[in-house]
């Protein structure tokens, strides 16, 4: 068998973007323990950046402002991709990846998966294996729910527990503020306590007690459009009451960027990372100082979406 044709670089770096969801509609659970959702994502402008370098061993090294919460050994989600590809290929993942880190640690802006579409991008190349965009995002899709979008970017529908994608038009550019949170929450805890509130009020929490999700047609017009304000309307997160039943502190954060003006506001993803969509980006500047001034939370970001997936700089 002819080995493939590494590449002449030593150092392939990509940046990703990261998500939020727009509509997230949680269905029962699934015999494998993952909710059915109708998940419709959309990149937005916060990156971070993974460099792959060859190396004797493997090495995992972040840098950024919230680095020390980021786990450095082969649990990380970047370090578990690149041993995944080499795996797929029989090679040693004998790689350093440096994580330049921007998007918040356990903030609900699937920032783990965000590096793990990275880091196979980035290996891929660093190894020329060139792979075949479906070849990767299937990898993806076997490293985490988020992953495949992560690597995709844009905006999508994502179907099954999140990863089948069908990517969506979106007309225009929408504006938004992201107000970051002192600590994370855990992914399946949030999950949990949405099971949790949904048998306590009596609905259940199996696939036969939850209707089937399904998205939502005014909001796939609003991003077809470009209407800020429909997609305003629109927005919606079924991890929203979960969230704020596990930091009720978020109802003040939310209620502050909507008095400073935003169209809307909501948990992004399992949160505790609140979003506003606002109308421009001098809007977003002067919500984004008003939250930071409110001590409602750690810190403001304005940025906009859609931003492009994975990519190679
Ligand atoms: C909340 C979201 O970020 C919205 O995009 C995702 O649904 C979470 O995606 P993720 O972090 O990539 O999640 P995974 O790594 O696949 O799964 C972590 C855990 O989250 C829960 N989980 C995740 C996805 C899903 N459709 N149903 C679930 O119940 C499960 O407890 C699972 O064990
Ligand atoms: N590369 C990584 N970056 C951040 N966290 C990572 C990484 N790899 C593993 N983790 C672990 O995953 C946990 C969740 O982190 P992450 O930033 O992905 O959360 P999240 O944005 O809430 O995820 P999602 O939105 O996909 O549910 C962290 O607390 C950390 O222990």
């Amino acid at each position: 068998m002819t080995q493939p044709a590494a590449s002449t670089a030593d150092t392939v770096t990509v940046r990703v973007p990261a998500k939020v969801n727009v509509q997230l509609s949680v269905g029962g659970v699934r015999p494998d323990g993952f909710h059915g959702l109708a998940n419709v994502f959309l990149a937005v402008g916060l990156y971070d950046s993974v460099s792959a370098t060859r190396a004797d061993a493997p090495l995992l090294t972040v840098s950024g402002p919230d680095a020390a919460l980021v786990p450095q050994d082969r649990t990380n989600l970047a370090a578990r991709a690149a041993a995944l590809l080499a795996a797929r290929h029989g090679l040693a993942a004998d790689v350093h990846l440096h994580i330049a880190k921007d998007i918040p640690v356990a903030g609900g802006m699937a920032g783990g998966s965000a590096d793990a579409a990275a880091a196979l991008l980035a290996c891929d190349r660093l190894w020329g294996l060139d792979s075949p965009r479906e070849e990767l995002l299937e990898l993806c899709a076997e490293l985490g729910s988020d992953v495949p979008f992560s690597f995709a970017g844009g905006a999508a529908l994502g179907e099954g527990r999140g990863e089948l994608l069908t990517p969506l038009e979106v007309g225009g550019t929408f504006h938004w503020v992201f107000a970051v949170a002192d600590g994370g929450l855990s992914t399946p805890a949030v999950y949990r306590e949405c099971d949790r509130l949904r048998e306590a009020t009596g609905t259940g929490s199996s696939a036969a007690d939850v209707p089937e999700p399904a998205a939502s047609q005014e909001l796939l017009a609003a991003l077809r459009t470009g209407d800020a304000a429909a997609l305003a309307a629109a927005l919606r997160n079924d991890l929203q009451p979960a969230a704020l039943s596990l930091r009720p502190s978020l109802a003040e954060t939310l209620e502050t960027g909507l008095a400073a003006g935003a169209l809307a506001a909501l948990v992004s993803g399992s949160g505790p990372t609140c979003a506003f969509l606002v109308a421009d980006p001098d809007s977003a500047t002067r919500i984004a100082h008003a939250l930071t001034a409110s001590g409602t939370c750690r810190g403001a970001r304005a940025t906009a979406g859609p931003a492009p997936g994975a990519s190679l700089v």
